[in-house]
C-alpha cells in the first residue's frame, strides 16, 4: 500500500483525503517505508525533506509542495527524491496518478521477473529494471541498452518484449551483429526472392519481416558494417524494406531493441541512426555494482544445475516451473560467499553463471558450497602464499607463482600471452623464484610444483642462480 507523510502538525484535512485516497500513514515512521512507493508532502514553509531518508529509498518518492511553500526541485531529485509536484487547492491528482504508475509498474516487474527467472534484488538493479518496465510498457519508442559484456542486455530485451502488450504475442527476432556475414547481410535482414542469386532456391523471409508486429533486438549493434546502418536507419524511419530480388517495398512494423557495449557516439556510427536507436537508452549496472545480486544469482545457478545434472541432489522443486527464480540451490559456505562478493566479475553475470556450472560439477551431497568445490583457477589468491613454511627460507615471493608454474602459465595463456613471450616469461619466473629462495633450485622447484629437472629446462636460457643452501641440492 502506498504511503505519505505529512510532517506538519495541524494538516489533519490533508492527512483525512490522502487516507480516503488509500494510503497510509506513514509520518511517525522513523525511515521512508521500503517496499511502497510514496509521498512527503512539505505543506509549511520550513517543512524540510531529510536527504538521507531519500538516499536510502531513491526512484520511488514524490514529494508535494502545497500552495505557498517553495523547494528546489533540482536539490531534491538530485537527493533521491523521483518527483517534485506542487499542489494547486485540494487537487491530489498529480501525486495519485504517479503512485498508481510507480504501483502498476512493481506488478508487471514482480510479475515478468518471477516468470521469466530473472534475478536481482539490489537496489541499481531494481531501478533498472522499474525504468525498463516503464518505457516498455507505457512506451513503444526504440530502446537502447548499453552495458558491458554478461550484464543482461539481451535478458532484458527478452523483459521488453513481454511487458510491450501490444507486441508480445507476436515475434521477438534476436540478431546478433558481430555474427552477420557481410555477403549475406542483405538476405539476413531483408530477405531475398527465390532466384535473387546463386544458391537461392527458395524464397528467404528475413528479420524485418519475422520481428513484424513484434521486436527486433540487435545485439552489439556498433558492429552494423556502415551500409547496413545506411539501410536500417530508413526502415526505422519509413516502416518499408525491399528484399534481395524484390521489386516492391514492403511494410513492416516493430520495436527496435538495440545492445552495445560501446559509445555509439564515439566510435564513428551514424549520428542520425543512433539518434533514432536511442529514444529511450539505458544503461545496465555491471555486476560489481550490484554486489547484493552476486549470492542471490548464483544461487539460483545452482540451484538451475542441480536440476539438470544427472543424480544430482534431489531438492524440493522451485515452486514455479522452468526460467522462475530459484532459491532452493545449496547453501554456501561464509568462505565461498565472501571470495563471490569480493570478485569484481570483468564478465558479469555470465561469468558467474559459467563459475555456478563448474562449482555445480564438483559439489557433492545436501551440504553447503565448500572452498574445496570452487575450481582451483577459480579460488581467490591467498594473502599469504600457503606454501610449505619448511621449504621457503628468506622471503615470501611475489604472487605471481603463488599458483606453481603451472598456475602462472595459465594465467598468462589466458591474458592471450604468445608462446614465445610465454617460454621468456616462464623462464624468469623460474629464475626469480630460484633467486628469491636463495638459489636453491630443487627448494625453487617444490615451490612451484614440478620437477627440479623441469626447472633446469626451463632455467637453461638464464643466468642460472648460485645456490646458497648446497645441502638441499646435494639431496636432490
Ligand atoms: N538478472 C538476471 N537473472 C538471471 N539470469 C541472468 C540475469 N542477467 C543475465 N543473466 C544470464 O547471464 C547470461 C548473460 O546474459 P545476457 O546474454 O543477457 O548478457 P548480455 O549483456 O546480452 O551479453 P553480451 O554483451 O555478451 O551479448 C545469460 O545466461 C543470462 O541468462
Amino acid at each position: 500500500m502506498a504511503w505519505f507523510r505529512v510532517p506538519a502538525p495541524g494538516r489533519s484535512s490533508l492527512r483525512t483525503r490522502l487516507t480516503a485516497a488509500g494510503l497510509r500513514d506513514a509520518t511517525g515512521d522513523v525511515d521512508l517505508p521500503a517496499d511502497e512507493p510514496g509521498v512527503v508532502v512539505l505543506s509549511r514553509a520550513q517543512d524540510v525533506v531529510d536527504p538521507a531518508c531519500l538516499a536510502r529509498r531513491p526512484g520511488r518518492v514524490v514529494v508535494a509542495l502545497a500552495p505557498g511553500v517553495d523547494a528546489d526541485p533540482w536539490s531534491l531529485l538530485a537527493c533521491g527524491a523521483s518527483d517534485v509536484v506542487r499542489l494547486h487547492g485540494d487537487d491530489l491528482r498529480p501525486v495519485l496518478d504517479r503512485l498508481t504508475r510507480w504501483q502498476d509498474v512493481d506488478v508487471l516487474v514482480r510479475a515478468e521477473t518471477a516468470r521469466t527467472g530473472v534475478v536481482g534484488v539490489s537496489q541499481a538493479w531494481q531501478l533498472f529494471v522499474r525504468d525498463l518496465v516503464e518505457v516498455a510498457h507505457w512506451s513503444s519508442a526504440p530502446v537502447l541498452l548499453v552495458g558491458e559484456t554478461g550484464v543482461g542486455k539481451e535478458v532484458a530485451a527478452h523483459v521488453v518484449h513481454r511487458v510491450d502488450t501490444r507486441r508480445r504475442q507476436h515475434e521477438l527476432v534476436l540478431l546478433d551483429c558481430t555474427t552477420v556475414v557481410p555477403t549475406l547481410a542483405g538476405s539476413e535482414f531483408f530477405g531475398h526472392e527465390k532466384g535473387a542469386f546463386t544458391g537461392a532456391t527458395t524464397a528467404h523471409e528475413g528479420a524485418f519481416a519475422r520481428a513484424d508486429g513484434g521486436t527486433l533486438f540487435l545485439d552489439e549493434v556498433g558492429e552494423l558494417p556502415p551500409v547496413l546502418q545506411a539501410a536500417l536507419l530508413r526502415v526505422v524511419q519509413e516502416g518499408t524494406y525491399q528484399t534481395v530480388g524484390g521489386t516492391r517495398r514492403r511494410r513492416t512494423d516493430f520495436r527496435l531493441v538495440a545492445a552495445t557495449n560501446r559509445d555509439l557516439r564515439a566510435d564513428g556510427f551514424r549520428a542520425d541512426l543512433y539518434h533514432r536507436l536511442a529514444a529511450m537508452t539505458l544503461r545496465v549496472p555491471p555486476l560489481r555494482e550490484r554486489r547484493d545480486d552476486v549470492l542471490p544469482l548464483f544461487r539460483h545457478f545452482l540451484a538451475e544445475q542441480g536440476a539438470r545434472v544427472v543424480g544430482g541432489p534431489a531438492r524440493r522443486p522451485a515452486g514455479g516451473g522452468p526460467g522462475r527464480p530459484r532459491d532452493d540451490g545449496p547453501e554456501l559456505s561464509p568462505e565461498v560467499a565472501d571470495a563471490l562478493c569480493r570478485h569484481d566479475w570483468p564478465g558479469n553475470v555470465r561469468e558467474l553463471r559459467q563459475l555456478a556450472v563448474r562449482v555445480a560439477a564438483r559439489h557433492v551431497g545436501e551440504g553447503p558450497v565448500t572452498p574445496g568445490d570452487l575450481p582451483p583457477e577459480d579460488r581467490p589468491r591467498p594473502a599469504v602464499p600457503a606454501s610449505p613454511a619448511s621449504v621457503v627460507p628468506g622471503d615470501v615471493p611475489g604472487p605471481q607463482w603463488e599458483h606453481g608454474l603451472e598456475g602462472a602459465v595459465r594465467d598468462a595463456l589466458r591474458a592471450g600471452v604468445g608462446l614465445k613471450e610465454l617460454k621468456a616469461r616462464t623462464a624468469d619466473l623460474a629464475t626469480r623464484v630460484a633467486l628469491d629462495v636463495g638459489g636453491g633450485t630443487l627448494a625453487a622447484a617444490r615451490l612451484l610444483g614440478v620437477s627440479r629437472r623441469a626447472l633446469d629446462y626451463r632455467t637453461a636460457a638464464q643466468d642460472r642462480p648460485q645456490p646458497t643452501d648446497p645441502s638441499s641440492d646435494a639431496s636432490s
